[in-house]
């Protein structure tokens, strides 16, 4: 697993210790779901707008440091539900003898 990922998961479980005075994840956890939710929307579209901007542009800072702060915001939000970025990690590892197509046909029969 990544080492940075490892690494936030660890400050984001602290954060939910600490005071909302001094921590910006801590005053997310405790503004609860619904404020990470519209912080992940947010996030999102500004991650699009970034990535449509940088096809004109050529340029991809902003779409790099948007797509952080969706990570960011998306990880505060697995955290809050009790989950860490492992989970997920594990997921993606499970879909790496499948095809996308693959993959999708299992989720109908779901
Ligand atoms: N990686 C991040 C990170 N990325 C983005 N952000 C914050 O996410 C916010 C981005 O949202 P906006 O641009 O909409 O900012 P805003 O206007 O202040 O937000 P709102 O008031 O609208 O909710 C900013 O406040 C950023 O500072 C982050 N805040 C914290 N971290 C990590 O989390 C750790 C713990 O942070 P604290 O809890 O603040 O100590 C830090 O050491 C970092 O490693």
């Amino acid at each position: 697993m990544s080492d940075v990922l490892q690494q936030l998961d660890q400050i984001l479980e602290a954060r939910k210790q600490a005071s909302s005075d001094s921590s910006y994840v801590a005053s997310l956890h405790a503004k609860g779901l619904n404020k990470i939710l519209e912080k992940v929307g947010e996030e999102s579209v500004e991650a699009i707008i970034a990535a449509k901007d940088a096809q004109h542009s050529g340029d991809n800072k902003d779409v790099i440091y948007e797509t952080a702060d969706l990570w960011f915001h998306s990880l505060v939000m697995l955290s809050h539900l009790g989950e860490s970025s492992q989970a997920v990690l594990d997921e993606l590892a499970r879909r790496f003898d499948m095809s996308g197509l693959e993959e999708k046909a299992n989720r109908q029969q779901k």
